[in-house]
């Protein structure tokens, strides 16, 4: 059987992977929450951990891997949404659903076997809660229920590799008379009358975040399972917090075993986030013309640990390639197993550029079949991903000419009006327009859309 090795946050090392039981390997991811259309950032776990899911499936078997990943609908963001746009709190949180499983779905990514919403699972939480009350690690107080850092000191703080005191040297930690030590968080929280609230031993609440994956993954998984993944930017405090939560609730389990984290997406070497307003989202570059599978080849040629730009000339040349390789695949069925290099490049830490490395070589011997195995198991190629190349690419030296006969007309009578409506209608097509003394040229940007083309008459 093909070895991976997975490079595990817990243990800063890349390791062997072995599952628990090789008949149900367990993955749980966390989701988003549901107030807003996910941006470009929020895509990169999905395609990321997709590509994860994958290939532990081609290595375990299809029905042999379960995936988890939640959706957060109750979250204090969610209800300030709610409270500036009028609207319910289910309302946008189903809407923001739909929407999340419609994007990520033009991106390729295989549906999660369950899709947990934490609001479906608050008895679990309550659960949980009161087991880590009766075990001494969590206490109450004026109606909040906090979980008690000093109460696991040994293994608070592994993950992110930092002490209980660094933390509280460094962290903007929440002040609260009530807290025992600064760095407890929440568990559950008092709701006033116009918030959500469930009915609880310490009165009517909700849940912190970090307890809902907590509880959800131990319902859906267990005590033990085999890999958590998420971004980076989640490892402290929400995975830290997990962890403690999981553990302390739990302590003949083991909880996640293997922890992976994606880098970040970036705009100028910050973090794409919705609190710094430096994002686009996915549905916008849908938008705009730019296929899902572009976009889903674009983050599979950076590493998934390295930060990453989305830039316009990288979507240009995946789209280039992708027509390339459609072009070679068209009518052909696939290969009965992807080539062993492809395997061998993803099974080494998800080396999601190494296996695009492959396929080019494949594509360059001109082994088409070979190429569609190869995309199957990284999600490119695939047909139901792939109406956009079935566009004719358009012969652009006719369209050339006559932008040039224009203009030469043009110069002649001084009226630029031709030439105008012709330059808007190609940039408007996603051409970019260069005019020179001696011709025209038309240069197919990322959104360039051939249809658009037919209209201009
Ligand atoms: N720029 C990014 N690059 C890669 N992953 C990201 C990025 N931003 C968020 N994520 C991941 O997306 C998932 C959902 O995150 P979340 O709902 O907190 O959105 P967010 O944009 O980080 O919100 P905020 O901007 O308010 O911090 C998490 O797994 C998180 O790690
Ligand atoms: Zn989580």
């Amino acid at each position: 059987m093909t070895t991976i090795k997975l490079h595990n946050s817990k243990t800063r090392k890349k390791e062997v992977f072995t599952p628990i039981d090789p008949d149900n390997v367990q993955m749980y991811v966390c989701g988003p929450t549901v107030y807003d259309r996910a941006h470009l950032g929020n895509a990169r776990p999905v395609v990321v951990f997709d590509v994860l899911f994958r290939l532990l499936r081609h290595v375990y078997g299809d029905k042999k891997v379960t995936y988890a990943r939640n959706f957060t609908d109750v979250d204090d963001k969610i209800n300030t949404r709610a409270a500036e746009s009028g609207r319910a709190i289910g309302e946008i949180t189903s809407e923001t659903i739909q929407w999340f499983l419609e994007d990520m779905g033009a991106l390729g990514a295989l549906q999660p076997t369950h899709m947990p919403r934490a609001t479906e699972y608050i008895p679990q939480m309550i659960a949980m809660i009161e087991e880590l009350i009766a075990r001494d690690h969590a206490y109450e107080a004026e109606g909040h229920v906090l979980f008690a850092v000093d109460s696991w000191r040994e293994g608070y703080g592994q993950l992110s590799g930092r002490s209980v005191d660094d933390m509280i040297a460094g962290a903007r930690v929440e002040v609260a008379p009530y807290k025992k030590n600064p760095m407890d968080f929440v568990l559950w929280k008092p709701s006033d009358a116009d918030q959500p609230g469930w009915e609880s031993p310490w009165g009517r609440g909700r849940p912190g975040w970090h307890i809902e994956c907590s509880a959800m993954s131990h319902d859906l998984l267990g005590e033990s399972f085999d890999i958590h993944c998420g971004g980076n930017d989640l490892m402290f405090p929400h995975h830290e917090n997990e962890i403690a939560q999981s553990c302390c609730a739990n302590p003949e389990g083991e909880f996640a075993r293997y922890w992976l984290h994606n880098e970040m997406l970036q705009v100028e070497g910050k973090k794409m986030s919705k609190s710094l307003g430096n994002f686009f989202t996915v549905r916008d570059l849908l938008d705009q013309g730019i296929p899902g599978e572009v976009v889903r080849f674009v983050f599979l040629q950076t590493h998934y640990r390295k930060p990453m730009d989305w830039t316009e000339k990288k979507a240009a040349e995946a789209e280039a390639t992708l027509r390339k390789w459609r072009a070679l695949t068209a009518g052909i069925e696939p290969a009965a197993t992807a080539a062993a290099a492809v395997v061998d490049a993803l099974s080494d830490d998800l080396n999601t550029a190494g296996a695009i490395a492959e396929m080019h070589k494949l594509a360059a011997a001109g082994d088409g079949a070979g190429l569609l195995a190869a995309g199957q198991l990284v999600g490119l190629l695939g047909d139901e991903m792939g109406e956009w190349a079935a566009a004719p690419s358009v012969d652009l030296s006719a369209h050339e000419a006559r932008l040039f006969k224009a203009r030469q007309a043009a110069m002649e009578t001084k009226d630029f009006s031709e030439v105008d409506r012709l330059k808007a209608a190609y940039t408007e097509a996603g051409l970019e327009v260069r005019m020179s003394k001696t011709g025209v040229e038309l240069v197919p940007g990322a959104g360039f859309d051939a249809a658009k083309l037919e209209a201009l008459s």
